[in-house]
């Protein structure tokens, strides 16, 4: 029997590392995928991982009928086993339900991918309906670190540098972490994969770095108090 699997985790954890050893494994164990992305990083119509690899995919826009996109394959002769659905979070509800779809009636394996919540930590419709309807939900296993070193569960969006919590739940990004290590100026439009608990607190690394530094504090003594309370009980 085929299954529907979300795998989902904040940005940075290796979901796009995954699809593409998920395909390599099945394609070296003699099936047949077709990989699709939508509104990749790179700008390209293919998955890419920050470890390299790069696979072309299908362009999933907003208007793509998954079912009618796989019957006109399969009647054209093509073999297809499973799809790798990477950036799901990006897929409409209606795309995941042909993806459901394809999975009961043409017994073809769905694996998909995408991060839950957006900057505001709101469920993205793609990722919404991937809960509701997948057969498992599986969680990667690198798990990425917040600064101070918990688990990152949520994802930060940072504009000129400063985490931000409106805008339009769609901008393409990347996250910041290697860029900041490098010295390099913060691009305009970042992410950060941060814990709950600092996410709530708008407390991003160079928050706290800012904080604990003998530099002038950026932000109110309270703020800096609550801060400094939290560290001592590290
Ligand atoms: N130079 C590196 N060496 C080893 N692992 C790396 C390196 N750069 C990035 N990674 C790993 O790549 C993973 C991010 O991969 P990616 O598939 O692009 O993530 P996602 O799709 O979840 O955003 C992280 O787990 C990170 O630790
Ligand atoms: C949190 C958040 C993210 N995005 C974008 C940023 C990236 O282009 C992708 C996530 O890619 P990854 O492979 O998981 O790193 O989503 C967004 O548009 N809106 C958001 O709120």
């Amino acid at each position: 029997m085929a299954d529907l699997v979300f795998f989902t985790g904040p940005m940075d954890c290796g979901k796009s590392t995954l699809a593409l050893q998920l395909d390599h494994t099945q394609r070296v164990g003699g099936r047949a995928g077709l990989l699709c992305t939508s509104q990749d990083r790179s700008g390209a119509a293919q998955i890419s991982s920050r470890l390299g690899l790069v696979e072309p995919a299908v362009e999933v826009s907003a208007d793509l009928d998954f079912w009618t996109h796989v019957v006109h394959a399969l009647t054209g002769g093509a073999r297809i086993d499973y799809l790798i659905c990477d950036e799901a979070q990006f897929y409409t509800a209606v795309q995941i339900d042909q993806l459901a779809r394809i999975v009961d009636e043409l017994s073809i394996d769905v694996y998909a991918f995408g991060i839950l919540s957006d900057f505001r930590t709101q469920l993205f419709p793609g990722s919404k309906r991937l809960v509701e309807l997948a057969d498992r939900i599986e969680t990667p296993q690198v798990q990425p670190l917040c600064w101070c070193g918990q688990q990152a569960t949520h994802n930060a969006r940072t504009v000129d540098g400063r985490m931000v919590t409106e805008g339009s739940q769609v901008v393409v990004g990347d996250t910041t972490s290697e860029i900041a290590a490098a010295g390099e100026p913060a691009p305009e439009v970042g992410y950060e994969v941060l814990c709950r608990r600092h996410h709530r607190r708008r407390m991003t690394r160079a928050v706290a770095q800012a904080t604990l530094s003998p530099e002038p504090l950026p932000f109110g003594s309270d703020e800096a108090d609550e801060f400094e309370a939290e560290q001592s009980a590290f």
